[in-house]
């Protein structure tokens, strides 16, 4: 089932104004800084599912990657990033890095090309038994655990990086785009493992391009708009209407699916390099007016938050 309802739970996840910027280089030795996450605030609860959506490119896997530890070594994090209220340094990152926080990773490259993938799904807390269970329950074959990860699907792959993370005992599990490639029965089968966990009291964040998928399972939407949260609303929002929700990115969101008329929104999310100085929605925004100049923070509003001044 979905929802804690009244419950008060605690913040598992904090993340405060996070910013992430590459080092590049130009032409000749010139180098540029590219910011690609900036102004990000976003929290995850015990015992829920967060769903960040947003369309390509808009710093998903990257603040996947920042809360792991993992983003290459030509990038620069800075901002506030808590777990469990304390602070998550570089050394705790490694800690807890594949035990206590787990990734589904987007690609399936991240499978160690030279282990067996059975070995790779028991990993450091699972056993053989519940490696057994899981591949059952995911219809893969018992020798499937002997194979190494040239020899899977596409839709194979993910089923044993999605494995890795059921198993294991992580407290946060952070699932970046889980169910492409996957039958539809299979990937309700995985949405509602990840539900399970929750409803356990763990928290897990689920990244995808599919909102009616997120809104299925999730518990909040966080919407993602080029590196940066425009609003976080109830899951439950959006099947109230267009009226519940608060950004006017959301909305277009929300007017754009099937169900709600299919209507397409005009323009693109600004590219990394030539982000606007003020809202960075605002070149495509019906709304927008000259005090769209200056740069909103999120505030709450209506039990939810948004990035928008004119936002009622
Ligand atoms: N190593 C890197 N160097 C420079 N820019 C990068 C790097 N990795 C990602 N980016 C840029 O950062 C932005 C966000 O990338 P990210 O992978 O987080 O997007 P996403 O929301 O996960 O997209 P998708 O839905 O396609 O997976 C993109 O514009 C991307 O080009
Ligand atoms: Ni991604």
């Amino acid at each position: 089932m979905k929802g804690t309802g009244v419950k008060m739970s605690k913040n598992m996840l904090d993340i405060n104004n996070l910013s992430v910027s590459f080092l590049m280089y130009g032409q000749g030795l010139e180098q540029k800084e590219l910011t690609v996450i900036s102004d990000l605030s976003v929290s995850v609860k015990e015992g829920e599912i967060l769903a960040i959506a947003g369309s390509s490119g808009s710093g998903k896997s990257l603040l996947a990657h920042a809360i792991l530890g993992i983003l290459p070594n030509n990038s620069r994090v800075n901002g506030e990033l808590l777990y469990c209220g304390k602070e998550l340094t570089r050394k705790k990152q490694e800690q807890l890095r594949g035990k206590e926080i787990a990734l589904v990773p987007q690609s399936v490259e991240y499978l160690d090309p030279l282990m067996q993938v059975g070995r790779q799904v028991i990993g450091v807390d699972g056993s053989k038994e519940k490696q057994k269970a899981v591949f059952k329950k995911y219809g893969l074959e018992d020798s499937v655990k002997k194979m190494y990860p040239f020899q899977l699907s596409g839709g194979m792959a993910r089923r044993v990086l999605v494995s890795t993370a059921v198993i294991s005992n992580a407290k946060l599990i952070i699932a970046d785009e889980p169910t492409p490639g996957l039958s539809k029965e299979i990937a309700q089968t995985t949405m509602g493992h990840f539900r399970a966990l929750a409803d356990e009291g763990r928290g897990v964040i689920l990244i995808t391009h599919d909102l009616d998928l997120a809104l299925a399972y999730a518990d909040r939407i966080a919407v993602f708009y080029s590196g940066t949260t425009v609003e976080v609303a109830a899951a439950k929002d959006f099947n109230t209407g267009v009226e519940a929700l608060r950004h006017p990115y959301t909305k277009a969101l929300w007017r754009a699916m099937p169900q709600n008329g299919f209507q397409p929104i005009e323009g693109s999310q600004p590219y990394a390099g030539e982000l606007p100085k003020g809202c960075l929605f605002a070149p495509r925004c019906p709304q927008r007016t000259k005090a769209c100049e200056e740069r909103p923070s999120m505030r709450p509003l209506r039990g939810g938050e948004v990035c928008c001044i004119h936002a009622t």
